[in-house]
């Protein structure tokens, strides 16, 4: 245990109690889940945030490899109300700074009412608030960073067998594990390409659907994902999840706007424009669709009307905002990759009802 400060975008400083060592900056964002501690810290869209559980114990049922959704923490840094030894001691193993025994009920009202900000963390024996400071002072807004995708792609291909008809090319942004899970699952081959494959890559392995992933950061800086919709859409069907909803949104003449403060956690309701269903949702997005261009907006956030899914048809592109992967949260949507298999003309799709 050592002493611990986290400094504000809006000039306040915070004592917390340190339980893993270090100085890092990031922006400060909150997740309501009350479970899947080890997918969240491991979703690789969490880069260059510094990650709230509003849910005030972490760490009640250990920490397990096999529940992982990529090989490393994303977040630069983890806060809770308490962490428990086991998941202080991954996050030390990791590198990871963490701090815990500070008000996150005043934290998360902060960031509700002031929107997602930069933050600064100093966590050490002898630190001081001037360190927090100093490290917010270095902190890029999430747009600034450019070339995110670099930093937790793929560098090469991988492909998965699993023997079915379809083969899948996964623009990997930031893949989920649990993506590539979820298509392998429904017989899917799936190679896994780098988040800056060129139209090139694509074509040589004549793939029947290109998917882009979810991940880190602005949309607006996945250029390459975006030209390889531009090429493909039409020729190839599309489907995408979170960052790759906006990406396709962008390349079909749509926008993306940041949100104040994002949707994360485990309880986000969405209703299906057309059957008026309800599910209960995954997310974690920063960002959201404003236009949605050439597609139409088939499902939608009960909360706050924000794009949930998009699609056209005739183009066959299906996306979602949300994690229809779930890991964490709930399998409820999982027949979202049916549905996009379906697109493929690939032998009908054996239904899974849930990945466990
Ligand atoms: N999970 C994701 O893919 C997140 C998408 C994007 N980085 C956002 O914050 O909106």
């Amino acid at each position: 245990m050592s002493d611990a400060y986290l400094a504000l975008e809006d000039g306040r400083v915070v004592e917390a109690r340190g339980r893993v060592p270090g100085y890092t900056r990031g922006e400060l964002v909150f997740t309501t889940a009350y479970t899947g501690y080890e997918e969240s810290l491991t979703d690789p869209s969490y880069e260059e945030q510094v990650l709230t559980f509003s849910y005030p114990l972490i760490g009640n049922y250990g920490v397990r490899d096999e529940r992982f959704e990529s090989d490393r923490v994303h977040p630069r840094a983890a806060i809770a109300r308490e962490f428990t030894d086991d998941v202080a001691t991954w996050l030390d193993d990791e590198s990871v700074p963490a701090i815990d025994h500070i008000d996150t009920r005043e934290l998360v009202t902060a960031i509700r009412e002031e929107g997602a900000m930069k933050c600064g963390i100093a966590v050490g024996d002898d630190v001081t608030p001037e360190d927090a400071k100093e490290q917010l002072a270095k902190c890029k807004g999430m747009s600034e960073h450019v070339d995110i995708g670099a930093q937790v792609s793929t560098a090469e291909p991988v492909t998965y067998r699993a023997g079915g008809d379809a083969h899948v090319a996964l623009i990997d942004c930031g893949a989920k594990g649990s993506i590539v899970d979820s298509l392998l699952e429904r017989d899917a081959d799936v190679t896994v390409l780098p988040y800056d494959a060129t139209p090139e890559d694509v074509a040589e392995l004549s793939p029947d659907l290109l998917f882009i992933s979810n991940g880190p950061g602005d949309p607006a800086n996945f250029t390459q994902a975006q030209s390889l919709v531009e090429e493909f859409v039409g020729e190839v069907p599309l489907a995408g999840i979170c960052l790759g909803q906006q990406v396709v949104a962008r390349a079909l003449g749509g926008t993306t706007e940041k949100m104040d403060f994002g949707h994360r956690g485990v309880n986000q309701p969405v209703r299906d424009v057309e059957s008026g269903k309800v599910v209960m949702t995954t997310q974690n997005h920063g960002y959201t669709v404003g236009e949605p261009g050439d597609l139409s907006v088939s499902q939608i956030n009960v909360n706050d009307g924000t794009a949930e899914g998009l699609e056209n048809e005739d183009l066959d592109v299906i996306t979602r905002q949300y994690h229809p992967e779930a890991h964490p949260g709930p399998n409820d949507s999982l027949d979202f990759f049916d549905d996009v298999l379906a697109m493929t003309g690939a032998t009908e799709q054996t239904t899974v009802v849930s990945s466990d």
